[in-house]
C-alpha cells in the first residue's frame, strides 16, 4: 500500500537534485523557495526525528547540521543510494509511511517534505494513526506538501499547468493524492493532533500537528 509512484523516483533520482534547485520549468513554482522550505521544518524539529520519503537527503542533511538525531525511511533503492552516498553519516531505512522498521526509540518529531501525497486520504489517516502511537507526548508532525484550499482552487491550478503547456505537472497534479486542506485537517484531528498550516509558495503548506494530552 502507498508505493504505487516508486517507479517514478527509481527514473528520477538521477537528475532530482537539478529539479528542486528549478532547473525544470515544469516544476520550478512546486520548488519555489524549496531551501526556505526545508529550513523551516528543521526549525520546527527537535530531539529524535524520523523522517519519511528523505529522497537524495536534502532535508535530513539539514535536520543533521541541526544536531537532530535522524532515522529516514525511503522506499525508493534509487533515492536511498543516492542519500547514503551523500551522507554516509545518515541511518536511512528501507520503508515507507505506512510500513517502516520501528525502533523502541521514542520519536519527538516526524517529518517529510514533498511525499505525503503519495497516499490516498484513507491511507494517510491509517499513518497519522500510527504515527500517534510512535510519538512521544507533546510529539509533533511538520509535513510540508503540495496540497490545496479547496476542490475549485486544485482544478484551476491544473488547468493553468495545462494552458501554460506543463503537461508533466497537469499528469502529476491529476494522478497523486494531493490533498485539499480540510480533509488534512480532519484527518489529523480526528486522530488526535492540533494542526497549524503555513502556506510557503503557490502549493506547498508546512503543517505542523501536536500531539493532544488525552
Ligand atoms: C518528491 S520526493 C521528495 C524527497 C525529499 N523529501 C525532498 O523534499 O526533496 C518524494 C519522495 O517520497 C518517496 N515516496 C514515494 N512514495 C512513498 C511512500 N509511500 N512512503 C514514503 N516515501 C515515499 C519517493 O521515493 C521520493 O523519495
Amino acid at each position: 500500500m502507498g508505493r504505487e509512484f516508486i517507479e517514478i523516483f527509481e527514473e528520477w533520482a538521477k537528475d532530482y537534485d537539478e529539479s528542486v534547485a528549478g532547473q525544470d520549468p515544469q516544476y520550478a513554482a512546486v520548488f519555489a523557495n524549496y531551501e526556505g522550505i526545508l529550513n523551516e521544518v528543521t526549525a520546527r524539529s527537535t530531539g529524535t526525528v524520523l523522517e519519511f520519503g528523505v529522497g537524495t537527503g536534502n532535508l535530513s542533511e539539514k535536520l543533521l547540521q541541526a544536531g537532530l538525531d535522524v532515522i529516514g525511511i525511503e522506499p525508493s533503492q534509487a533515492m536511498l543510494d543516492i542519500a547514503k552516498e551523500k551522507h554516509p553519516e545518515l541511518t536511512v531505512l528501507e520503508g515507507d509511511f505506512l510500513t517502516y522498521p520501528v525502533s523502541d526509540t521514542p520519536v519527538n518529531t516526524i517529518v517529510s517534505t514533498y511525499a505525503f501525497h503519495h497516499l490516498t486520504d484513507d491511507e494517510k489517516a491509517i499513518a497519522v494513526k500510527q504515527f500517534k502511537e510512535i510519538l512521544k507526548e507533546n510529539g509533533k508532525i511538520v509535513f510540508g506538501d503540495t496540497m490545496f484550499a479547496s476542490e475549485i482552487e486544485k482544478q484551476a491550478m491544473i488547468d493553468s499547468a495545462k494552458e501554460k503547456g506543463f503537461s508533466a505537472l497537469a499528469e502529476d497534479l491529476q494522478r497523486e493524492y494531493y490533498p485539499i486542506i480540510d480533509t488534512l485537517e480532519d484527518i489529523f484531528t480526528t486522530n488526535g493532533f492540533d494542526i497549524e498550516f503555513k502556506q510557503m509558495n503557490h502549493f506547498v503548506w508546512i503543517i505542523t500537528a501536536i500531539k493532544n494530552k488525552e
